[in-house]
């Protein structure tokens, strides 16, 4: 149905080829993505972002300056010029800032998804354009179709096993627009031979994993320099109600999340938090119902065509949208329903999944209509647990046992089903 642009823009052959920056990270996949431009014959610059102050925060910051070299080293190889700018002040503010005040209130943001909206899908496309460039590109797999009429999609990508549109879910459309995403239609194993054949010295070199900002770091250590301090509290069991052990503070803790359990065996979950008592709710076992719910309380949705899909737009008659989503990268597109919730503003969704999900607040939902991304929105609160279902229809079931129990006893009726 939609195929992407890359391929198509600036064509030779009498038409005007483009000038593109492509966002340099020193990995494998932007090299090829600048090897594949440059191939189209296009006007390609690389440009390299710092985005984290190694020397501020007293970390390691000679594996940055590895990147940026390996950077440098592919441009030079390709014979393309090389960029390097500090996004540092921005990211900050616009990535790490909120994410430390999401964890502060019990919110686990997600901090890829909040880069690509504020810093590449932002200040670095700008940073392009006023480089000179037609078009910012980056190696992410995802495709892009654009529109003279109807604007930018977001697709997924051909490799599904790659595919990184759901930490794309909240990117501009204008920035969108501009964008290019010339691994699209390629699989990993391509992109590397693509690599090797060209004599790239990224080709065998390993994905970035992790938060980039944490590194090789502990989270909990690193997180609790920039959390108010932190009081110790209870673990609690979500099933027996027993104190089970001691945490050094709720904000170190995210939903869903191994924790160690005092001197017991078996692997515990944090299921649910409570940041006035200080208190960890836990549960055995990675598939507890305690961790999984059918609906979710969904905001601050980022809609990638710049407004809410007809549906759930109030203006027209809103009814609800029915869609798939995604909980978390790699995680299978689940049947969903998306309604506006009572009352607006600012809009607010109740989601409700077709297979229970596990998802902390603060955490993206990304919206599919087939392979185009619609947009994302951050979970505000998670619906009843099916653990908490569970027990109300437990209580439900005695009560109705006991209003039957009533039934056999004459003159007892009401008294029994009041109880
Ligand atoms: N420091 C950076 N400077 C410029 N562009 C970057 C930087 N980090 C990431 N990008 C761009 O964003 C894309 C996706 O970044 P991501 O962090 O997901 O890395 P990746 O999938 O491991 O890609 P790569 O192999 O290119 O590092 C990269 O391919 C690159 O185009």
């Amino acid at each position: 149905m939609f195929r992407s642009r890359v391929l198509c823009v600036g064509r030779r052959g009498g038409r005007r080829l483009a000038t593109v920056a492509v966002g340099v990270s020193g990995g494998v996949d932007s090299s090829v993505a600048a090897l594949l431009l440059k191939r189209q014959g296009h006007d390609v610059v690389g440009v390299h972002m710092s985005n984290w102050d190694h020397a501020e925060e007293g970390t390691d910051g000679e594996c940055a300056e590895r990147e940026r070299e390996d950077a440098r080293r592919v441009c030079e190889r390709l014979g393309i010029g090389f960029h390097a700018v500090s996004f540092v002040r921005e990211y900050w503010s616009d990535v790490f800032e909120p994410f430390v005040a999401g964890i502060a209130r019990g919110a686990t943001l997600n901090p890829d998804v909040a880069c690509n909206r504020h810093i590449k899908f932002d200040r670095f496309t700008a940073h392009a354009l006023a480089l000179g460039a037609d078009w910012a590109a980056t190696g992410h797999y995802a495709r892009v179709a654009h529109s003279e009429a109807g604007g930018s999609a977001l697709l997924t990508a051909v490799d599904a096993d790659k595919d990184q549109t759901y930490f794309l879910a909240a990117v501009p459309q204008a920035s969108l627009r501009r964008s290019l995403f010339p691994l699209g239609e390629l699989r990993k194993r391509e992109v590397r031979a693509l690599a090797a054949a060209a004599e790239l010295h990224t080709a065998g070199k390993r994905e970035s994993m992790g938060i980039c900002f944490v590194g090789k770091r502990r989270f909990r250590d690193f997180i609790r320099s920039y959390l108010p301090p932190q009081r110790p509290g209870p673990l609690v069991c979500v099933e027996s109600g027993r104190v089970l052990g001691t945490h050094q503070g709720v904000s170190l803790y995210t939903h869903g999340q191994r924790a160690r359990v005092g001197g017991l065996g078996g692997r515990w979950y944090v299921a649910e938090k409570c940041l006035e008592t200080d208190t960890l709710f836990m549960c055995e076992g990675a598939a507890h119902p305690a961790l999984l719910t059918h609906t979710l309380e969904v905001g601050e949705a980022a809609w990638i065509s710049g407004s809410p899909p007809g549906q759930l737009d109030s203006r027209a008659s809103p009814s609800a949208l029915a869609c798939s989503a995604r909980v978390r990268h790699r995680a299978p597109a689940i049947p969903c329903s998306v309604a506006a919730t009572e009352p607006p503003p600012p809009p607010q969704y109740t989601a409700r999944f077709a297979t229970p999900v596990n998802i902390a607040v603060g955490q993206t939902v990304a919206l599919y209509d087939g392979c185009r991304c619609l947009g994302g929105a951050q979970v505000i609160a998670r619906g009843p647990s099916l653990h908490e279902q569970g027990k109300e229809a437990g209580a439900a079931a005695a009560a109705r046992g006991a209003a039957s129990v009533g039934r056999g006893a004459p003159g007892c009726l009401q008294a029994t089903v009041c109880e």
